[in-house]
C-alpha cells in the first residue's frame, strides 16, 4: 500500500526512490515528519513532541541514510576476548570483522553520490571562494561558543576523519573575474585519492587516514608507530614536558597523536588530555597495584577516550545546539530517558531510549559497518570559526566581577603566527594557563557567509607528519572543489536525500537581501547548483543553533552512530574493561570544567562565571529553570 506523496517532493525522482523503498510505517512516519517540517515547526514543539520528531528523524535516517562503500566484509573474524582495549590503528573493534573502523578503511556515505552533473569547476571554486565566502568583516558567535570549543571542533575533526591523498596534483587558477581579489592567482594541492571498492554501487570511495572510531587517536596516534612515539612506557603515561605542553622533536614538531595542520589551541586540547591520561594511570595504579605498563595505558585510553566522547555529547554539542530539546536528547543519547540517577543506579537496563546508547548489550549498527562518511566530512567544513588574531588576557591582574580581564592591549597575535611549530614556540611562551583562560574569554567566529579567513585562502598546510608544505593552498575554494570531487550531492540534492524540503528559490534560504543578489550573480537562477558548504552558511538558523538544520540532521544520525557502533561504548562499556574506578571516573566527570578543574583547581573559580567551559567565560551562567525538562 502506497501513501499519497506530497506536492513538495512529487519533482525529484531520486527522493520517490528512497520513499519507493519505504514499508507502509517508514511512509507514515516520513509523512509526519515532513509535514512538521513544512511549518517549520519541530524546534518550537514542547521537548518532548520535539524528541519524538528527532526520534522519528533518526530511525529514518537510520534506515534510508546509511551506505556501505565496499564489500561488506572486509576482514576476518577474531576472537574479541583478546581484545578487550582499544587497537593502535582501530583494529578488533567491530564483533566479526577485525577491520572495520581502522585506520585505511573508506569513507561511507549518507546518500548516492550526486547525480546532477554538474562540472567540478562550474562555477569556479575561486569565484565561489572571493564574492561568498572571504570574511568582509570578522562576525563572531557571541558569547555561545569560544575558542574552547573553536579547538574543540579540529581536536575531534583529527580524532575521526582524514581523507587520504592521491600522488596527482590539481592546478586551480583563479579566473580573470576574481583573480585581482585572490591571494592566491594559482596553486595546486594531491588529489584525494580513489580506489575501487569491489562493490558495485559506488564503485570507487575514498580513504580515511584517520581511525573514525572515537578512539582518542588526536591523543593516542592512527598506528602502531604513532602509539610508540607518544608513549613514555612508564605507568602507562603519554609523553608530555615539565610546562604541561606537548614535547617536541628536533624539528620543534610536537609529539601527540596527531599534527597535521595544528595550531596553539588544538595543541592544548591535547595536552589537556594527556595530562587527563596521566592522571588516570596514577588513580589507576594506587588501587591497582598490579597493574603493569601495558594495562595502565590500554585501560587509561579507554577511560580517557569515553570522557572526550561525553563532553562531547553532553557538554560541547549543548552548547552547539543550546536549546532544551537538544539538551534533553544529548543527555538521552549518554544516559537515556530516565537519567542520570537511574543509570547509575542499575545500568543500562532497558535499552536505548530509557537508558541511553553507552552501555548497550551489543553494538548496533544497523545493517552497515561503521565508518564515519562524506557528508559528515561536509557539514563539518567549519573553517569560518578561526578568528583572525588571538587576544592575550593577564591572568595575573585580579579578575573582576564579571570573572574576566581586558584583554593586553599590545599582547595578540595573529592567527596564521599560532600554526604549526611557530604557534608551539609561542605557545610555550605564553603559558597553559594563560592560553586557556584567553581562548575561554574569546568569542568564536560564526558559520556564516562571508567569515571564511582571508589568511586562510593563503595558507602553508602540512603533511601528514607536520612539515610544512612547499606550495600554499586557497582553502576557500579548495573546499568547493573537495565536496565536488568527492560527489558529495551539492545542497538541494542533499536536503531531498535528507528527507528535507528542498529549496525552490534563493528566498527560501536566507532573507539576506544581498546574499540573494549575489548568489544570483554567481548560480543564476539554479538552485540545484549551490554548492553544500554555501548554502550550510547561508541557511536561516534555528534560534540557539549555531550551525544549519541541514549538518544538524546529519549529526543526528552520526553522533549516535559513533557511540552505538562501538564495541566499547556498548558490549564492554562495564567493569570488567573499564574498571571500578575507570567507570566511575568516567561517571564523576560530566563537562570539560570537571576537567579543567582537575587539573587547575582555581582556574574556573577564578575566571569562569559561565556554566559551560565552551561558552564565552564572562558571560552569564546558565538561570536555574525549576520547570522539569521534559515538561518545558
Ligand atoms: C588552524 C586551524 C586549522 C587549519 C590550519 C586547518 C587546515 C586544514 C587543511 C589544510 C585541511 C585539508 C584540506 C584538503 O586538502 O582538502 C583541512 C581539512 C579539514 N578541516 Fe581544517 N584546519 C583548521 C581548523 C579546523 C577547524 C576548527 C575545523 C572545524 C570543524 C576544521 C575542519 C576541517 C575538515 C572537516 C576538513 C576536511 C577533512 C577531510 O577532507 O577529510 N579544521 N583543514
Amino acid at each position: 500500500m502506497t501513501l499519497a506523496l506530497p506536492s513538495f517532493f512529487l519533482f525529484h525522482p531520486q527522493l520517490q526512490h528512497v520513499l519507493a523503498k519505504m514499508s507502509f510505517l517508514d511512509t507514515l512516519l516520513f509523512y509526519i515528519v515532513h509535514m512538521v517540517d513544512k511549518f517549520e515547526l519541530w524546534h518550537r514543539l514542547p521537548v518532548l513532541l520535539g524528541l519524538a520528531y528527532l526520534a522519528i528523524r533518526r530511525r529514518l535516517h537510520q534506515r534510508y541514510n546509511l551506505l556501505h562503500v565496499g564489500t561488506m566484509t572486509a576482514g576476518n573474524k577474531y576472537d574479541v576476548h583478546q581484545y578487550s582495549h582499544r587497537t593502535a590503528d582501530g583494529k578488533c573493534n567491530h564483533p566479526t570483522d577485525d577491520i572495520v573502523g581502522s585506520q585505511g578503511t573508506v569513507f561511507g556515505r549518507n546518500m548516492p553520490p550526486s547525480t546532477i552533473n554538474f562540472g567540478v569547476m562550474e562555477p569556479h571554486p575561486s569565484v565561489v571562494a572571493t564574492k561568498l565566502l572571504e570574511r568582509r568583516k570578522f562576525v563572531d558567535c557571541g558569547k555561545q561558543f569560544n575558542m574552547i570549543a573553536c579547538s574543540w571542533l579540529q581536536f575531534m575533526i583529527h580524532d575521526w576523519i582524514d581523507h587520504m591523498e592521491d600522488t596527482h596534483q590539481v592546478e586551480i587558477v583563479a579566473p580573470a573575474e576574481v583573480a585581482a581579489h585572490c591571494p592566491l592567482k594559482s596553486y595546486k594541492f594531491y588529489r584525494s585519492k580513489e580506489i575501487s571498492t569491489g562493490s558495485l554501487h559506488p564503485k570507487t570511495g575514498f580513504v580515511n587516514a584517520r581511525t573514525p572510531w572515537w578512539d582518542g587517536s588526536v591523543i593516542y596516534g592512527n598506528d602502531e608507530a604513532g602509539m610508540e612515539k607518544v608513549r613514555s612506557y612508564k605507568d602507562g603515561k603519554l609523553k608530555i614536558s615539565r610546562d604541561g605542553l606537548l614535547e617536541h622533536d628536533e624539528k620543534g614538531i610536537s609529539v601527540s597523536g596527531d599534527v597535521r595542520n595544528c595550531w596553539a589551541g588544538f595543541s592544548l586540547l591535547q595536552s589537556l588530555f594527556i595530562k587527563e591520561h596521566n592522571a588516570v594511570c596514577d588513580m589507576l595504579k594506587e588501587h591497582y597495584r598490579e597493574f603493569d605498563d601495558e594495562k595502565l595505558y590500554h585501560h587509561a585510553r579507554l577511560i580517557t577516550s569515553a570522557i572526550i566522547a561525553k563532553i562531547h555529547t553532553i557538554d560541547w554539542t549543548v552548547e552547539l545546539l543550546k536549546t532544551d530539546t537538544l539538551l534533553a536528547a544529548m543527555r538521552i543519547n549518554w544516559y537515556g530517558l530516565l537519567g542520570k540517577k537511574v543509570k547509575d543506579s542499575f545500568g543500562n537496563i532497558l535499552g536505548p531510549e530509557l537508558s541511553g546508547l553507552v552501555g548497550l548489550k551489543r553494538p548496533q549498527d544497523h545493517g552497515v559497518p561503521y565508518s564515519l562518511t562524506e557528508e559528515f566530512v561536509s557539514v563539518y567544513r567549519m573553517h569560518t570559526t578561526l578568528p583572525d588574531k588571538i587576544f592575550l588576557r593577564d591572568i595575573n591582574s585580579m579578575a573582576t566581577k564579571h570573572k574576566s580581564s581586558p584583554p593586553i592591549q599590545e599582547e595578540y597575535h595573529s592567527f596564521s603566527d599560532m600554526i604549526g611549530k611557530e604557534g608551539e614556540k609561542r605557545l610555550s611562551k605564553i603559558g597553559m594557563e594563560k592560553m586557556l583562560v584567553s581562548m575561554g574569554h574569546q568569542s568564536c567566529g560564526a558559520i556564516t557567509l562571508w567569515n571564511y579567513p582571508l589568511w586562510m585562502r593563503n595558507l602553508v598546510a602540512h603533511d601528514i607528519n607536520g612539515e610544512e608544505r612547499p606550495d600554499p593552498v586557497d582553502m576557500a575554494s579548495m573546499e568547493i572543489y573537495r565536496d565536488r570531487e568527492r560527489k558529495v550531492p551539492r545542497y538541494n540534492e542533499f536536503r531531498r536525500n535528507l528527507l528535507m524540503i528542498p529549496i525552490s528559490k534563493w528566498e527560501d534560504l536566507t532573507n539576506d537581501e544581498e546574499v540573494i543578489e549575489v548568489l544570483h550573480e554567481v548560480y543564476g537562477d539554479d538552485v540545484e547548483k549551490l554548492d553544500l558548504l554555501v548554502g550550510l552558511h547561508a541557511e536561516r538558523k534555528i534560534k540557539g543553533f549555531a550551525i544549519s538544520e541541514t549538518a544538524f540532521f546529519i549529526f543526528v544520525l552520526i553522533a549516535s552512530r559513533r557511540l552505538e557502533a562501538d564495541r566499547f561504548f556498548t558490549t564492554n562499556f562495564n567493569s570488567q574493561t573499564y574498571t571500578d574506578e575507570g567507570l566511575e571516573w568516567i561517571n564523576k566527570t560530566e563537562s570539560l570544567k570537571d576537567v579543567i578543574d582537575r587539573h587547575f583547581p582555581e582556574m574556573s573559580k577564578t575566571w569562569m562565571r559561565c556554566s559551560s567551559a565552551f561558552s564565552v567565560w564572562d558571560s552569564d551562567a546558565n538561570v536555574r529553570n525549576y520547570v522539569p525538562l521534559y515538561l518545558r
